[in-house]
């Protein structure tokens, strides 16, 4: 079994500390005394796709939770979009989450609801509760819900109850409320987990042309993924944990066949 830690730093775009989305210095997680990141240190660059890889429990859901505040280090010091989310405010908190697109397993739709107020929701963020509310009774901006929903590839029957469509369109309409929330960075804890190979390729590649802005920017998107093949084809990058520390840290085109391999055999450095 090899001891080495594999980590290729970040490649130097010139811009600084402005291009950094997401970084962790030092950061230690504890939940009484199981450690579910220790030491960890890492820096995401605005528009880049890092995926996650690494065995069952090696902290990859705890470092996505740091991410988007639900989960506080220990020690160490985690920066979001500039800001650190345990010292501010909770209103502070909310605008920040409002900026960041989470993606589950589990879609977290609202089943009896028409699919307009499911796409919605992607704003719920940004609306404030009156406006929220006011959308329920008479939904608002039904042209971007619908625009979204095409753009995801299913019909614009906004009306429609969601649990009537198919796993694969609840799937869609998920996308859809990701699209309108118009996040800066996607944090996505295992979304392709419990579907079919081809599937899950087909969300992947949705959720990866989602990230292109019409601008020509790309957001960021930290992706934890199980399957390493779909890391490589769709990521810029892959990073791998392993009992709470990183122990693969490199760019896809860096990964080959025995990187591969060794993966699961890895372990952090003594
Ligand atoms: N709320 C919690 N309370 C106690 N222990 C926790 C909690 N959340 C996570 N852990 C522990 O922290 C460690 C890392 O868990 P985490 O869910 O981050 O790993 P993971 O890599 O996402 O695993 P998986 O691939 O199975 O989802 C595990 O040992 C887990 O049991």
């Amino acid at each position: 079994m090899s001891r080495e830690r594999v980590v290729t730093p970040p490649r130097e775009t010139g811009r600084g500390d402005a291009g950094i989305v997401l970084r962790l210095q030092g950061v230690r997680v504890a939940y009484g005394n199981r450690m579910a990141l220790d030491g960890v240190d890492l820096s995401v660059r605005r528009g880049e796709r890092v995926a996650l890889v690494g065995p069952s429990g090696a902290g990859k859901s705890t470092l996505l939770g740091l991410g988007n505040g639900t989960v506080v280090p220990t020690r160490g010091r985690v920066d979001v979009l500039g800001v650190e989310p345990r010292a501010v405010s909770p209103g502070a908190l909310r605008k920040l989450r409002a900026r960041i697109g989470s993606v589950h397993q589990q879609l977290h739709l609202v089943g009896p609801l028409p699919v307009v107020h499911n796409v919605n929701a992607g704003r719920l963020g940004a609306w404030g509760r009156l406006r929220a509310l006011r959308s329920l009774l008479r939904p608002l901006q039904l042209d971007e819900a619908r625009t979204a929903l095409e753009r995801v590839g299913i019909g614009p029957d906004l009306q429609m109850r969601t649990d009537r469509l198919s796993g694969g369109e609840q799937q869609r309409v998920a996308l859809a409320r990701l699209l309108v929330q118009d996040p800066e960075l996607v944090l996505a804890d295992e979304p392709v987990a419990s579907l079919d190979p081809a599937r899950a390729e087909d969300v992947m590649r949705l959720l990866c042309g989602l990230l292109e802005q019409p601008t020509g920017h790309r957001r960021t998107l930290v992706v934890s993924l199980h399957d390493f093949d779909l890391a490589v084809r769709h990521c810029d990058r892959v990073v791998a944990l392993r009992q709470g520390r990183v122990v693969l840290d490199v760019p896809v085109e860096e990964v080959d066949e025995a990187t591969r391999a060794r993966v699961y055999d890895l372990v952090p450095d003594t």
